[in-house]
């Protein structure tokens, strides 16, 4: 990366480094996590966690401290702030990319939510770490280095997750790990890249739908519940999430996407009532289908719920979350949420008649 300039009046030639800048935007995390005594818990500033890592030659680093919590306690209106962060980040020319230091526990949700909104060439890229920040075998050095040389290097591709040596497309990825480093997957698909000692290689680029447009942050935002099916699991948990106000509901359902017909007649009273309600699986790999009846994918569809074919809980929910803030239609937001997930032929959000 690098170029011939001319500087001053004199028009004296030099060869420089063509910088790039990325803009790390810091949020908490175990990446920035201290011993509180008790346990640890995000408390650390961006710039600390920056100035543990290797910045790669050609790369400037502005820090923007946004907050620092661990991402368990996580809200829409925190994640809604982040992608209003991004946007304003990636007004200014200047700036090659972003990276967002994150904690690993709901990583997934927040990538996928910018994903879904990301409408700019240039990447953001998400990392975090499994070990604390001062641990002497930390992860956290080595994953900021690879997001930097990441977010420096690639175009096109979305919004993307760095962890461990490995590149993975916000959609599909979720933490598989508890603790250890190789923290992110994606169960029913592959990786879009490596990072190692040769640079960013990239083997395939992420399918995403035409980005939905910044949607308002203002409050009150949707509640979006998950209820999660099991042997002798009556609709108790999915009425008194429509009780409590959900405008989306997302089903963990067993196997392909199975319930019970008491589940699916609760679901059908839900969506009569304008509920958006979605289905994905407790199994950790492959897509929901419409296979069985009597209480299965084939009746819960029916019922009016849809289902969200390799999506896990984490990412279904931030597809009903998104589908709920592009529209207060029922039936619109059924269409952003089969956009969203990439449903053939689905209308795009807010072209019906
Ligand atoms: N590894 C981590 O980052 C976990 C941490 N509890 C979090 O903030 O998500």
């Amino acid at each position: 990366m690098r170029h011939v300039v001319a500087y001053g009046s004199d028009h004296l030639a030099e060869e420089r480094a063509d910088v790039e800048q990325i803009v790390v935007i810091s949020t908490g995390g175990t990446i920035a996590s201290r011993w509180q005594g008790s346990g640890f818990a995000a408390e650390a500033r961006g710039g600390d966690v920056v100035a543990t890592a290797v910045v790669p030659e050609g790369v400037s680093v502005r820090v923007v401290d946004l907050m620092s919590v661990n991402s368990a306690r996580l809200t829409t209106a925190h994640q809604l702030t982040l992608l209003r962060t991004v946007r304003e980040v990636l007004a200014d020319p200047s700036v090659g990319g972003i990276v967002v230091t994150h904690g690993t526990d709901t990583l997934e949700e927040s990538a996928f939510l910018l994903d879904l909104h990301h409408d700019d060439p240039r990447p953001v890229v998400l990392t975090g770490a499994q070990r604390p920040l001062e641990a002497p075998d930390g992860d956290g050095p080595r994953n900021l280095h690879d997001a930097l040389l990441t977010a420096a290097s690639v175009r096109d591709l979305g919004v993307l997750v760095v962890f461990d040596g490995q590149v993975h497309a916000a959609r599909g990825t979720v933490k598989v790990q508890t603790l250890a480093t190789d923290a992110f997957a994606d169960p029913s698909g592959s990786r879009v890249g490596d990072v190692g000692a040769d640079g960013v290689r990239i083997h395939r680029r992420p399918e995403r739908p035409t980005p939905l447009p910044l949607p308002s942050a203002a409050p009150p935002l949707p509640r979006v519940d998950i209820v999660m099916h099991h042997c002798d699991a009556d609709p108790l948990f999915l009425n008194a999430a429509v009780e409590a106000g959900a405008q989306g509901i997302v089903l963990v359902a067993t196997g392909a996407g199975n319930a019970t017909p008491e589940i699916s007649t609760a679901i059908h009273e839900a969506v009569a009532r304008g509920v958006l309600v979605a289905v994905t699986t407790r199994v950790p790999t492959g897509p929901v289908a419409e296979i069985y009846t009597h209480g299965g994918a084939v009746d819960l569809a029916a019922s009016g719920a849809v289902l969200t074919g390799t999506l896990r809980a984490g990412q279904a929910r931030i597809a009903v979350l998104a589908a709920a803030l592009a529209s207060t239609d029922p039936a619109e937001r059924v269409d952003a949420l089969r956009h969203v997930l990439g449903t053939p032929g689905a209308p795009a959000p807010g072209t019906r008649a």
